[in-house]
């Protein structure tokens, strides 16, 4: 039985990783994607490493990315982040390690599910496993929002429509079960809808075609037989154009802001937004924290058209996206989010914002332990375009084969990034700073990325009190990790989701040259680095007594 250990000895025995500029060979693989996904029993090889290494907490390291250091190297190391949604298939503090030691970045709660208990239950058995098995697994809540959806079609699973047969949509309540009627969650379901538009649910599980408005109710025929599901989304559409029903529906309801709340108390990292619509939603909830000085991050996630019509100000005003691609395709023909996708992960490069993509990425693992080989594709499309982060929705939240499904996210990025390396280098990146230390902090970074590729060193080490060194570096996408030294445990957390970052708590001193010789000594003392190792030092560390400039440095430490 192979390990994940083998599987890089084997990806890297086809390259010197450390030393080689990349135009990789196809990789001598022995083995498939189902052999190799099933030998990833990783927790008891895993378990076995982690014994030894309980003591790297102290200095605030991730134990997961330790072990991958050790097994990988520098290079080996993987850069696009993993974000899971935790569900009934992985609440148990059993599951949840296993996911983090699967490679589990974030933890997300939709809140749409399940209650206030459950949530808090699951928020503290991460927060303890971070705190217990020094794991860095940051938590983040996706609001419920505003949609119009099914709230029963009268049965327990899913109902069939078939075509030319006859539905009532309606807003009424009814007991019991009514044949051939589904009813909405919101009162205004059907306003602004004529005869003849088309319902589109699920973006193309079923359509009927309006044949009456009856008051509440939609008389509707169906054109298109399908499949309604309990929760399913309905769209209207007119001459080939989606009629707009988000801007009548708030972006927080009375339970989003008490789920935020219920958020910040219980010390979560991430708040990820739903049907945001314009900046101000955004705005509105960084000034409520703001007040309150809290530095939890706001996502704000796109998956309604009138966010693709205010994009640039919305991912100007958040602290990150969720490309959020299951409602994106309600609202947008199917055919155009791969390049609405794409355009969204630019725009977030250029703008410095994290971006998850969101949304169906291994569906068929739901079910089956494998995934399709379409799948992996767009696994690794995604990672081509350098987004920050994947995410698991229902396969890590309700199906049985979680694990395996962040193994094959984890293997897939490892692979394309080796095999995007020249790519994502190209990128224009504009100037983004307005102040001199910014514009100067942003010019080191795009510098130091080119130094990093061009000496091959190991290891860019950043010491950052509120992460924007550490994300600059990453923005630019450079081949050796990037260790991010903070004193400050938010930045520590919210680094999580950001490409190719190491966050490390550390106390950081006014003294640069002490921060580099402690970190340069506990990292050799722990094995993780030995003499000869090169690593690029970028510092930010701005003390209040001395002209900020002269902190901003970049230098090349060679470990003695
Ligand atoms: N906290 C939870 N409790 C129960 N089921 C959940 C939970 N979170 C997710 N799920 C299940 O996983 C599926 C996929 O998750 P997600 O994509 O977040 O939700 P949705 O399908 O509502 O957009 C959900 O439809 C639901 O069946
Ligand atoms: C991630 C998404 O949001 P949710 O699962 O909350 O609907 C999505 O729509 O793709
Ligand atoms: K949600
Ligand atoms: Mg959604």
């Amino acid at each position: 039985m192979a390990s994940i250990a083998a599987e890089f000895a084997l990806l890297s025995s086809g390259l010197d990783l450390k030393r080689r500029v990349f135009n990789v060979p196809i990789l001598p693989l022995r083995v498939g994607v189902k052999n190799r996904l099933n030998c990833l029993v990783t927790k008891a090889l895993l378990q076995e490493q982690l014994k030894g290494l309980q003591k790297t907490k102290d200095l605030g390291f991730d134990v997961v990315k330790e072990i991958e250091l050790r097994e990988n190297g520098f290079m080996g190391m993987r850069k696009t982040k993993l974000v899971c949604t935790v569900g009934p298939a992985c609440c148990s503090s059993e599951e949840l390690e296993k996911l983090a030691l699967g490679g589990m970045n974030v933890a997300r709660l939709n809140m749409c599910h399940s209650t206030r208990d459950w949530h808090q239950d699951v928020i503290r058995k991460i927060k303890k496993l971070n705190q217990e098995k020094g794991f860095c697994v940051s938590v983040m809540i996706d609001t419920e929002g505003s949609q119009i959806h099914v709230l029963d079609h009268g049965a327990p699973s899913s109902v069939k429509a078939e075509e030319g047969s006859i539905w009532f949509f309606t807003k009424e309540k009814f007991d019991g079960c009514r044949p051939f009627t589904v009813k909405a969650n919101y009162e205004g379901f059907n306003e602004g809808v004529k005869e003849g538009d088309e319902l589109v649910v699920d973006g193309g599980m079923a359509t009927f075609e309006v044949i009456e408005r009856i008051g509440n109710d939609l008389r509707c025929k169906c054109t298109d037989p399908g499949i309604l599901l309990p929760r399913a989304k309905f769209s209207f559409w007119r001459d080939g154009k989606l009629v707009e029903k988000h801007h009548d529906l708030p972006t927080f309801s009375d339970k989003d802001w008490s789920d935020i709340e219920f958020g910040i108390s219980e010390g979560v990292d991430f708040i990820a937004l739903s049907f945001v619509k314009d900046a101000a939603a955004v705005n509105h909830l960084k000034d409520h924290f703001s007040t309150k000085n809290e530095s939890v991050k706001v996502l704000a996630k796109i998956e309604c058209l009138e966010s693709l019509k205010n994009l640039e100000e919305i991912v100007e005003a958040s602290d990150g996206i969720m490309v959020a691609r299951g409602d994106l395709g309600v609202e947008v023909p199917l055919e155009q989010v791969p390049t609405v996708q794409e355009e969204i992960i630019d725009l977030c490069r250029r703008l410095n914002k994290p971006v998850v993509i969101a949304s169906q990425l291994l569906e068929s693992m739901i079910e089956y332990p494998t995934p399709t080989r379409a799948e992996v594709a767009d696994v690794s499309e995604a990672v081509r375009q350098c987004a920050d982060a994947l995410m698991l929705s229902g396969e890590s939240a309700m199906g049985s084969y979680g694990q395996k499904a962040i193994s094959v996210l984890r293997m897939t990025s490892t692979r394309m990034e080796l095999w995007g390396r020249e790519e994502n280098q190209q990128c224009f990146l504009p100037q983004i700073g307005e102040s001199l230390p910014d514009q100067i902090a942003e010019q080191i970074c795009s510098c130091a990325g080119q130094m990093a590729n061009k000496l091959a060193v190991d290891a860019i080490f950043v010491y950052t009190v509120h992460g924007h060194m550490a994300s600059l570096l990453s923005r630019n996408r450079p081949n050796p990790p990037i260790f991010a030294f903070t004193n400050k445990n938010s930045t520590r957390m919210a680094l999580t989701l950001q490409w190719g970052v190491l966050p490390i708590t550390f106390d950081l001193s006014d003294d640069m040259d002490a921060n580099i010789s402690k970190t340069t000594h506990l990292m050799k003392a722990k094995g993780m680095m030995k003499q000869g190792d090169v690593i690029l030092v970028v510092s930010d560390v701005i003390p209040m007594s001395v002209t900020p400039s002269v902190y901003q440095s970049l230098q090349v430490v060679v470990i003695e």
